[in-house]
Order: C-alpha cells, then structure tokens, then sequence
C-alpha cells in the first residue's frame, strides 16, 4: 500500500489551518509528521482517517493505493465506506488509550469483538486470537490479563491493547498521533520499540504523528515538518537531524536536544 497527499487544505470557520500540504508515504514506509502545537498535525491525521470534524473543509486529494495496486481517493468519501476502509486497511492509535477503549468491556472482548463481527470469527476463535494479538504486543500473561477492565491495567498496557485493536485486522496503513506523549519516559521507549517491531514484522507503513524530534527519530525514518498547516522543511530523519533548514526544524532539534537526547541513533 502507499499514500499520496496532494495540495491538502483544510479550512474551519473561514481558517486556513492545514496548507496546501503534499506527501507521499512509500509501501512499507515509516514516516513522520512533526510541528509545533496547533501546526495541523492531527487534523492532517484525522483526514486520512476519514474522522475531520464537522466544521472541517478539506480540499485536495488523498490517495490511498493498495496491494494489487487498486486506488481508493480517501478525501470526500462517504462515511460508512471510510469506516469500513479505517477498520480493513488502516488502524489507529491515538495519545490517550482511555478513549480507545470502553471502560465498561473487559479489554479481550474489546480486542476480539471487530474480529467476530467483520471477519465473522467464532467466539472461540476470536478470544484466541485476541490471546496471540496480546502477544504480540507484549502484554503479560495475557490469558489473565485479557479478562480485566481497561482501568485495572497500567497506562502502558491500555496503550498495548489500543495497539493490538489497531492492528487486530492486520491494516497495510497504521496512523498513530502522539502515541506515547501520554506516558512516562520508560514506557515510552518500550512503546516506540515496539512500534519498530510491529511495522518490521507485519510489513505495514507507519504514519507517526508527533512534536518530540528525539520520539520521531526512534521511528521514521522520512518526515515532513509542519508550521502553520503548511510543509517547511521534508526530508530522510537522517538529514534533517543533521542539517535542520528551517527555523522551525531548528527550534524542534534544539527542543529535543534540551530534553539531554543525542541523535546518536539515528539511522
Ligand atoms: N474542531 C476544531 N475546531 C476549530 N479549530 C480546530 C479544531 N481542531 C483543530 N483546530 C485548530 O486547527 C489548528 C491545527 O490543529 P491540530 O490539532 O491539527 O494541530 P496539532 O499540530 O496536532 O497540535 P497539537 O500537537 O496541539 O495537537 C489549530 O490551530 C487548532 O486550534
């Protein structure tokens, strides 16, 4: 699968807030999209998702190619056929796991149950695979842990089962906007390691939303850089962590440097 942003704006209330922004995530891809507070990172998420909000105008085309080289414009399309191409080809992981997950369902049903209704899985069969997907995102004893509420778990763990919901139905595309912004520093090394491993071993390109350089870097390996909706600075991570351009890309190196981060690790 790939996606290709072309000259997307958005508009609210008369507003410019995302900028003619173009983009292109390659097959496999693990690319980042990183700004300062209110640059038009998560509307730009949210338009790929199908999910602007009401009063969100969008113009542009978002192209979503999939394997067999079917292509699906993504902007303008109608809302069920959004949701059914959001739970089939593109999982999400948003920064507050609580609003992904139904505090009153233990979270083994809340990973199993798109699987029973989509892909019309047993009740049996969907429990073991909630197991194997508890698994493989490194959720403890998962047999156990699969049988309790979502506030009985660490922060850490509700991410886990939003991630495991989010690549339940094995998407080509996974869309995560500040996925660890929540989280204390140790689990969020443990979150992005694991993203590194979920995007190696399923194949699928990764969409990374964030204002943290240092997180990025774990990640992406290309990026786009956002200031006032519109694209600054683009690029390999690589580079633009060695030779940042723009003032903005500057300030968000220097930022990431503040918090005592090296871009040793990066590739
Ligand atoms: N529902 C909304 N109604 C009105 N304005 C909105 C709405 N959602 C976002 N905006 C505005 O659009 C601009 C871009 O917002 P967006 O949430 O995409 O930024 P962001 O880069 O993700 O920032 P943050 O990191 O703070 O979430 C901001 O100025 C924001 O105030």
């Amino acid at each position: 699968m790939s996606l290709t942003v072309t000259d997307l704006s958005i508009k609210i209330g008369g507003r410019t807030v995302v900028d003619h922004l173009s983009f292109r995530v390659a097959d496999g891809a693990r690319f980042g999209i990183i700004g300062e507070s209110g640059s038009g990172k998560s509307l730009t998420a949210l338009a790929v998702l199908g999910l602007l909000p009401d009063a969100a105008t969008a113009t542009g085309s978002i192209l979503l190619t999939i394997d067999g080289g079917e292509e699906i414009e993504l902007l303008g399309r109608d809302d069920r056929e959004l949701a059914h191409i959001r739970g089939s080809e593109i999982g999400m992981v948003f920064q507050e796991p609580r609003t992904a997950l139904n505090p009153l369902r233990r979270v083994g049903r809340q990973i199993g149950e798109p699987l029973r209704i989509h892909d019309r899985l047993s009740k049996r069969e969907a429990d073991q695979r909630a197991i194997e997907l508890a698994r493989d995102v490194l959720l403890p004893e998962p047999e156990r842990l699969l049988k309790r509420y979502p506030h009985e778990l660490s922060g850490g763990q509700r991410q886990r089962v939003a991630i495991a919901m989010a690549i339940a139905r094995s998407p080509s595309l996974i869309i995560a906007d500040e996925p660890t912004t929540a989280l204390d520093v140790t689990i969020q090394a443990e979150i992005l390691e694991l993203f590194d491993e979920l995007v190696t071993t399923t194949g699928a390109s990764l969409i990374f939303v964030t204002h943290d350089l240092a997180v990025l870097a774990e990640v992406a390996t290309d990026v786009v850089v956002l200031s006032h909706g519109a694209a600054v600075e683009s690029g390999p991570v690589a580079d633009i962590v060695r030779a940042p351009q723009h003032p903005v890309t500057q300030g968000l190196l220097a930022a990431a440097r503040a918090t005592s981060w090296t871009p040793g690790g990066v590739a």
